[in-house]
């Protein structure tokens, strides 16, 4: 038998497993890395975070990607090239952490790859009608990670979940609904990455089916882009001090709503392919605000993301009351401008961070990943929210040998 077979099974059956998850979101602000134990698996999954760090993109690194990052059109050969020296790329950063954290690779039972998505292509955004699917693709090779670390290594996780029927993401859904539900309080939790999200969860043993999740709209992703544009040297707005500075323009938010994402049904995904700076531009002519200063930009798209979010809560629940309790993760927790403005539209919602869960808001989605290895190794499709809600009962991760 090959060792690494005889390896997972034996992984299968341990108690807990230690799972580094790696995650690089559409900010391409870093590489989190997260070092979880896990301990069970399905409903009874207990986390505990061991390590966390992020580990910074260099400017260099964030020009590679950016070279076909959410472009319809690039060199074949860059982007080939990329996806190896991604998977590089992320295996020394693991190197590097684990050095740091005085942690023998041997001691590592999984890495959990996400990878850097570099374009998402559900349905509605490609509309090619030659082509009835959803797709989307992340860089960073899985084999390039596990030689590189000497790790068992899962990547590719979003490929099964297309294949299931969904348009690749959220993958949210199943590591909240295994990680955060209670049987006391339903639950949103909601994630302000580059692009925002929420994962609804029923009273845990109620209704599985309900949980699911939905991206809702730009998070952060345009008020960076902003930022770079107007403040070359700047990646965001620090404590969103500019946007608190400056004051919603209607005409502009107007014209950035009036598209047809915001009022498609949910579950839904998106990416910078749609909302990114052509989207903003095409907004300002029709708004005549080219020339609105940096800050009321910034304050409009604080009020574009948190106008997004609340419409996709009074969509998923009909009018009907929303949950109350709303933990947010994602770099936009940081942001009180962010905050502020949703707290204005879900002025019902008692709002805190995942902490309040024992879950570091900034690990949350690299932490998302190790359970998502997890469970592809020791357990069973999560089955939650069949059907309607379109969250396929799959198992994710594709599995690389490091030998
Ligand atoms: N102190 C802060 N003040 C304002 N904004 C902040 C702060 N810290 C982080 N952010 C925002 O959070 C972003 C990073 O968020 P995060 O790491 O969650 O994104 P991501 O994981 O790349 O996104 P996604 O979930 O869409 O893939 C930064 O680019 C910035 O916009
Ligand atoms: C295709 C893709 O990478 N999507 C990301 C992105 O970042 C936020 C939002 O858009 C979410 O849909 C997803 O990531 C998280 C981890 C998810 O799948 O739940």
């Amino acid at each position: 038998m090959n060792p690494y077979v005889a390896r997972l099974c034996q992984l299968a059956s341990q108690p807990s497993r230690r799972i580094i998850g790696l995650m690089s979101g559409t900010s391409l602000d870093g590489l989190d890395v997260a070092l979880c134990r896990l301990t069970g698996h399905g409903a009874g999954t207990r986390l505990a975070l061991e390590q966390f760090r992020t580990v910074p993109y260099t400017d260099a690194t964030r020009a590679r990607i950016r070279t076909v990052f959410a472009r319809e059109q690039v060199s074949l050969e860059y982007l080939t090239l990329l996806n190896p020296w991604l998977g590089n790329l992320h295996a020394a950063a693991i190197r590097e952490c684990l050095r740091e954290w005085n942690i023998n690779p041997a001691d590592i039972d999984l890495v959990a790859s996400h990878g850097q998505t570099v374009y998402h292509a559900p349905r509605h955004q490609h509309q090619r009608p030659d082509f009835d699917l959803n797709a989307t693709l992340q860089l960073g090779d899985g084999d390039h990670v596990a030689v590189g670390t000497g790790i068992i290594t899962l990547s590719d996780f979003r490929q099964k979940h297309l294949a299931g029927g969904g348009e690749g993401a959220p993958l949210a859904a199943y590591g909240d609904f295994l990680l955060l539900s209670s049987p006391d309080e339903e639950r949103l939790l909601l994630n302000l990455g580059g692009i925002a999200n929420f994962t609804y969860l029923p009273r845990a043993g109620q209704a599985a089916h309900t949980a699911f999740s939905t991206d809702t709209g730009p998070g952060n992703t345009l008020l960076d882009a902003t930022v770079r544009a107007h403040r070359p040297g700047l990646q965001y707005d620090e404590d969103g001090r500019l946007a608190l500075a400056g004051r919603v323009h209607e005409g502009l938010l107007a014209a950035l709503l009036d598209h047809p994402f915001f009022a498609a049904p949910l579950p839904k995904t998106t990416g910078p392919e749609l909302f990114g700076v052509a989207y903003l531009a095409a907004a300002q002519q029709h708004s005549a605000t080219t020339a609105l200063g940096l800050e009321d930009t910034l304050a409009t798209l604080a009020e574009l993301s948190a106008v997004g979010v609340a419409r996709a809560v009074r969509a998923a629940f009909g009018g009907q009351p929303s949950p109350e309790a709303v933990y947010v993760s994602g770099g936009g927790a940081h942001n009180p401008a962010l905050r502020a403005a949703l707290q204005r539209h879900l002025p019902a919602a008692r709002f805190a961070t995942t902490e309040a869960l024992g879950v570091l808001p900034d690990a949350k989605e690299a932490i998302l990943f190790a359970v998502l290895a997890n469970e592809a190794v020791a357990s069973q499709p999560v089955a939650i929210g069949q059907g309607r809600q379109r969250v396929p009962a799959v198992t994710m991760g594709k599995i690389s040998f490091p030998g």
